[in-house]
């Protein structure tokens, strides 16, 4: 049998890498090099926990709430639809969600290209029923290429309450430009980060095996 092919859809994690307004930038600094007496290269990183490709935990909007350690990890491994919102504009209403086929992990791009060397202060949220839809189909999981759910300039976090309500997991900041509307298999595991209020994932996509 073929090997599966693979999607990485993660961000390069760099310095410069674009991250929220006023948040910390990453950083990695050397702690050994080789060849200064040092057998090995060793080095420290600086960052925060919502840079690149992460996974939200229901602790970074809920006080109290689980932290990223203690969430099961079924919703990040498994089939998934990823759904074209590009023409959604400011926000996914429900009448843009696609039929799922019952696949519980749902994934939006919308971006035509992913603004990797800036940050937009402007992207596409997705509206609170679109979640509670999403949530009563049986999805379990809501990922996208924008940077949060909710809009910006947010503060009552619409989105991430629906989430929340429904206890659904979270993923952001995807790079989708390759990826064709679909089913998939969705690899993006979070580190288990004790007290994180989310972490950066490795994500990727895997073509589903012949039915
Ligand atoms: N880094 C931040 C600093 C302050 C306020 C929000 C963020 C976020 O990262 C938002 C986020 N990605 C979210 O889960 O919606
Ligand atoms: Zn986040
Ligand atoms: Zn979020």
């Amino acid at each position: 049998m073929a090997e599966r092919r693979i999607w990485d859809i993660s961000q390069r994690l760099r310095p410069g890498i674009p991250v929220w307004p006023g948040d910390t930038e990453f950083q990695q600094a050397g702690t050994w090099q080789m060849g200064e007496g040092s057998p090995v290269n060793v080095s420290a990183l600086t960052l925060s926990t919502h840079t690149g490709a992460h996974a939200d935990a229901p602790l970074h909007y809920a006080a109290g709430a689980p932290d990223i350690a203690s969430v099961t990890l079924e919703p990040y491994l498994g089939e998934c639809v990823v759904i074209d919102a590009r023409q959604c504009g400011d926000l996914i209403e429900p009448q843009h969600v696609v039929d799922l086929g019952g696949a519980r992990r749902v994934l939006f791009r919308s971006y035509e290209a992913f603004p990797d060397d800036r940050w937009e202060e402007l992207h596409t949220a997705i509206a609170p029923a679109t979640i509670r839809a999403l949530a009563d189909a049986g999805v379990i999981l809501v990922g996208m290429d924008g940077p949060s759910l909710d809009p910006q300039d947010s503060k009552t976090m619409d989105a991430h309450m629906a989430v929340l309500a429904a206890d659904m997991r979270v993923l952001e900041g995807l790079v989708l430009d390759d990826i064709a509307p679909g089913r998939y298999e969705l690899i993006a595991l979070p580190l288990p980060i004790v007290g994180g209020d989310a972490s950066p994932v490795r994500a990727v996509l895997r073509e589903l095996p012949d039915a």
